[in-house]
């Protein structure tokens, strides 16, 4: 059961009892963002300056890893819980603290765990849901059929279920959480990816704290023309500085920008919305290692992440980039080498060779480590056929859902987000094909690729797939 949101309007109460100082600016509805901040007189730049912050919030409400340490310290049953379940990340110990501060406020017994906050009262202010991708109901995820967004959503809403199953499982392990969580049904994963939502969507990267919620900054909207930014000042409060140079008018909605290399997959996946105004062309996609590649597993393990290829277009150009790639398509007829070495302790560490060379630490570098090899170019035909079948499918995809028919019970907002998504990737994919298809021929006019295949009696089409990678023989 989550507890009752508070109106906007009571927000410059909770902002005075918690030192919280607005200058000019307040918080209201902002049509079609949820809330937003505006200036309440006109500002010149002249007004403006550090030491004339529009919004000043004292570090100790800043909400953050070290933050939620210090809270246990004043509360032992949550030093307890978080000893039991937390430290996994910054994140999961802020979601573990903001979970408690939800039951805290939803509670309608007498329960006496848990300390309140002014983040108690704070979360009550704040959306009841976001509207990024994994709060969107089962007919609005559909829309992402053949977006790069498909299986991000879908491994990141299993992620959020097993997060919550571990909370649940080891709590319930400790009778007062058990009590106050899971018997009085104060919270539910609902609530827990509700949390990661707003933490998505309201985490910022300061300076000195890192990681931070900060309350009320995180009441501004983003913008690619953004009139506002923050920092922390030598007194470790967070303020909002007016950029440089910029006069705002009373009215005029206060702005902040969420970063201007966020791709529109990025933007809606952390934010819900998609910028129209940026520049930012960009697509990620994940990448498989061959089917019935022997050397498939020790490939991912050395290499250490999960494998992509991102696409990036701007005016002039598209380009590609995936280190994975090239080491996926090298074998040990190439001179790739994996071996189990024991170390000095007794451990066992798979080391990675190339070329008889020592590489372990330099799997990333696999494109200029396999560039000065007399088979560089025919190496480099294989990545290039690869990323190049990887976009064609992934085109093919899009193209194949009509996100117009059977759209079930799906919100407006969602559904523009989702065509704007598609619309976007599906000109990245096409120009991204162009550029490899016009790749991939000059490559296969290139004198060490024609004698390559000349030896070998490949045609150039027998570069692509799991025969370039699996079966070497073809390549020998
Ligand atoms: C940090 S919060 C900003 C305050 C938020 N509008 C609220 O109601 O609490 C970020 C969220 O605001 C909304 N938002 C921010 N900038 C936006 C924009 N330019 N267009 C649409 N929605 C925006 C999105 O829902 C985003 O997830």
């Amino acid at each position: 059961m989550a507890p009752q949101e508070l109106p906007i309007d009571d927000l410059p109460i909770w902002a005075r009892l918690n030192d919280v100082r607005f200058t000019n600016v307040r918080v209201v509805k902002s049509e079609g963002k949820g809330y937003g901040v505006i200036c309440q007189q006109s500002f010149d730049a002249d007004d403006s300056g550090p030491d004339k912050p529009l919004l000043t919030v004292p570090h100790g409400l800043v909400l953050n890893e070290a933050a939620v340490e210090e809270y246990a310290k004043e509360d032992k049953n949550f030093k307890q819980l978080l000893e039991a379940v937390g430290h996994r990340s910054p994140r999961a110990d802020i979601l573990l603290f903001l979970l408690v501060q939800t039951a805290i406020a939803s509670r309608t017994g007498p329960s006496s765990t848990g300390v309140s906050n002014p983040w108690t009262e704070y979360l009550r202010f704040l959306p009841g849901t976001v509207l990024v991708p994994t709060l969107w109901n089962e007919d609005e995820r559909l829309l992402l059929r053949g977006t790069s967004l498909e299986s991000a959503v879908n491994a990141k809403m299993l992620a959020l279920d097993a997060e919550y199953e571990v909370v649940q499982d080891i709590s319930s392990d400790i009778p007062c959480w058990n009590e106050l969580l899971w018997e009085s049904r104060t919270v539910s994963l609902r609530d827990w990816m509700r949390l990661d939502g707003l933490y998505r969507s309201r985490c910022l990267e300061l300076p000195r704290s890192g990681e931070s919620m900060v309350p009320c900054i995180d009441m501004l909207n983003h913008s690619s023309n953004a009139t506002a930014y923050y920092e922390e000042n030598a007194k470790d409060e967070v303020v909002l500085l007016l950029r440089p140079g910029v006069s705002i008018s009373e009215g005029q909605e206060v702005t902040i920008s969420y970063g201007d290399s966020k791709s529109a997959a990025e933007m809606l996946f952390s934010y819900g919305f998609i910028d129209p105004e940026s520049l930012t062309q960009s697509l990620v996609l994940p990448l498989e290692p061959f089917d019935g590649d022997p050397l498939a597993r020790a490939k991912l393990v050395s290499f250490g992440e999960a494998p992509r290829v991102r696409v990036a277009r701007d005016a002039d150009s598209t380009t590609w980039e995936s280190s994975f790639v090239h080491l996926m398509c090298v074998n040990e007829e190439d001179g790739l080498e994996f071996r189990v070495l024991q170390d000095t302790e007794g451990g066992r560490q798979l080391c990675v060779f190339w070329q008889d060379e020592d590489v372990t630490a330099r799997t990333k570098e696999f494109a200029s480590l396999t560039q000065s090899h007399p088979l560089g170019t025919v190496f480099r035909l294989r990545a290039v056929t690869v990323v190049l079948e990887l976009l064609q499918a992934q085109l093919e995809l899009a193209r194949s859902y009509d996100v117009d028919t059977d759209l079930g019970d799906v919100r407006d907002e969602c559904l523009e987000a989702a065509r704007q998504l598609r619309r976007i990737e599906t000109d990245i994919l096409q120009s991204g094909i162009d550029a490899l298809e016009n790749e991939r021929n000059s490559l296969l006019t290139d004198a060490s690729v024609v004698a390559y295949l000349g030896s070998t009696e490949t045609s150039g089409s027998d570069l692509a797939g799991e025969e370039a990678s699996t079966e070497v023989d073809d390549f020998s």
